[in-house]
């Protein structure tokens, strides 16, 4: 690399849920001094509003009309990420059962892809280290030009103990079954599905500990920013 400031460096991590993407993109952002960004919960926000503003989930068309209103600030420091919806903190209530049962159905609106879209570009161009982006379609469609390409999978059986290990006493079974539903509702969907770049690299982490997933992303950034 050249003496002075590096470039900055994008990386997209995409996958299904429960891979390990939002611990793995922090750590990542931490060591090496990036922004971080969180875009399934931007889809959480948008969701809580809907849910809070009384729109019927049910109606692509309604949810459409009232896309532009919210207005979605992401925090993306990795120590310290933070989301807000006009003013309101929502880093609690986007994580409830209610938003996790909705969020496929609202983010599978083309008009709330695209306010959502443009706002994680803007966020990405302006972060001037560079930024860790996840979610699931950041590597295909948002950001098809990041430095790096990591897409994360794991045994849904792995997944729902993960998950289930989070949200206390929640029975592995049926936490399986609603991930495997929601990864299909969010593969399934006609605008920009969850899916793995063809350049992307896959990183299987069913028998990976987190520190080694973080170990081995941080490698893969690291030798795409010597050979920029
Ligand atoms: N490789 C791993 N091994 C064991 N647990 C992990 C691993 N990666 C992540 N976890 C744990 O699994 C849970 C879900 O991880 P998270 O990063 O939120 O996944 P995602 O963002 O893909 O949904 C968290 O409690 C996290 O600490
Ligand atoms: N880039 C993204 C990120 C998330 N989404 C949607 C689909 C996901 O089911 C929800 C929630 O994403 P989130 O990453 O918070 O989900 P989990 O942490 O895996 O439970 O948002 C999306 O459509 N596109």
């Amino acid at each position: 690399m050249e003496n002075g400031a590096a470039k900055p460096v994008i990386v997209a991590i995409d996958g299904p849920s429960g891979t390990g993407k939002s611990s793995t993109s922090k750590a990542v952002a931490a060591q090496l001094g990036l922004s971080y960004l969180d875009t399934g919960a931007q889809y959480r926000a948008i969701t809580w509003w809907m849910v809070t503003s009384g729109i019927d989930i049910e109606d692509p068309t309604a949810i459409a009309a009232v896309a532009g209103k919210p207005e979605i600030i992401s925090g993306t420091d990795p120590a310290g990420p933070t989301i807000t919806v006009d003013g309101t903190d929502v880093s609690g209530p986007i994580r409830t059962q209610e938003v996790t049962s909705k969020v496929s159905a609202v983010s599978a609106v083309p008009e709330v892809r695209a306010r959502i879209t443009e706002l994680q570009r803007s966020l990405a161009t302006s972060a001037e280290r560079g930024i860790v982006v996840e979610g699931r379609d950041i590597g295909t469609t948002v950001l098809p030009d990041a430095d790096l390409k990591i897409f994360l999978t794991a045994s849904p059986e792995a997944r729902a103990a993960r998950r289930s290990g989070e949200l206390k006493g929640a029975d592995v079974n049926a936490t399986r079954e609603a991930l495997i539903k929601r990864d299909a509702a969010d593969s399934s969907r006609k605008t920009s599905p969850l899916a793995k770049a063809d350049d992307a690299v896959e990183v299987d982490t069913t028998e990976l500990t987190l520190t080694q997933v973080i170990e081995c992303v941080v490698t893969l950034v690291e030798e795409k920013r010597a050979a920029k």
